[in-house]
């Protein structure tokens, strides 16, 4: 029997827009049944990456397979293994959180009944269900993301990419989306998560990679990454950057 391949596995990713190097040359591997998380500064390029290694963006260079199947050669098979939740996605926000969920079941081709039964299960799970008649534009910034990381679930993928999924939810909420994923990767699912919360990631991930300037600083797992040290302090020296900062006079008001 042949081994099983990675959740997702991507080699030599390349990006740029214009002069800007985004991603200059990241690969990585995401064993099965692994919650890993991406953290790196601000333009680090974390969303670059994930969006080049769930088919949507194209890259310059490199490839990125899911499941052992190629992204970019053969996208529908690929993308039907995969739940995104992507950072700052356009929603079709005029329906309502209730025909956003069926509507993106039916797209990945459950039928009517199970993607309607579905969706009621989802809007109880993420604490929806009262504004599951509400339009999607109406909702909060937390409430759209958890909307969309519904979306991201309804056709039961094996492999889940979520950047920044708890960006503007509220701490019960967090909670809660704590729990689904800690299900979900007990249940024989991978989770890949990018988040700017050292301390989420110490808590909720087993491995980890470190991304600064486009480039992979470090990547194994939780315990490997941080050594004697927090991930914060390990990230900030991998990272550098670090000053004490005086702000300008105008400021004190001492
Ligand atoms: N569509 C684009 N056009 C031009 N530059 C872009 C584009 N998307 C990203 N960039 C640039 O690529 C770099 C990486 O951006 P990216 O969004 O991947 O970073 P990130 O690590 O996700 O950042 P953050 O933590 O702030 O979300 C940044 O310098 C950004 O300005």
């Amino acid at each position: 029997m042949g081994k099983t391949p990675p959740a997702l596995e991507f080699r030599g990713l390349v990006k740029r827009f214009g002069e800007k190097v985004a991603v200059d040359g990241i690969s990585l591997v995401i064993p099965t049944g692994s919650c890993f998380g991406i953290v790196g500064p601000n333009g680090a390029g974390k969303t670059t990456t994930l969006s080049m290694a769930t088919g949507l963006l194209r890259p310059d260079a490199g490839h990125a397979l899911i499941a052992g199947v190629d992204v970019w050669q053969n996208p529908t098979e690929a993308k039907a293994l995969v739940g995104v939740l992507a950072d700052g996605a356009k929603l079709f926000d005029r329906l309502t959180g209730e025909q956003l969920i069926t509507y993106s079941g039916l797209l990945a081709g459950l039928g009517t009944d199970v993607a309607a039964q579905r969706c009621t299960d989802l809007l109880t799970l993420l604490d929806l269900t009262a504004a599951g008649s509400t339009l999607v534009v109406d909702y909060s910034a937390g409430m759209t993301k958890k909307i969309a990381l519904a979306c991201a679930l309804v056709h039961a993928p094996r492999l889940l990419v979520l950047d920044e999924p708890f960006e503007s939810v509220d701490p019960v909420s967090a909670a809660n989306i704590r729990d689904i994923l800690d299900g979900f990767v007990r249940g024989g699912g991978t989770v890949v998560v990018s988040s700017h919360s050292m301390d989420l990631v110490q808590r909720m991930c087993d491995h980890v990679a470190v991304v600064a300037e486009g480039r992979l600083r470090a990547a194994g797992t939780v315990d490997e990454v941080r050594g004697a040290s927090t991930l914060e302090e390990r990230f900030v020296e991998l990272v550098g950057g670090r000053q004490r900062v005086q702000g300008p006079t105008w400021l004190n008001h001492s």
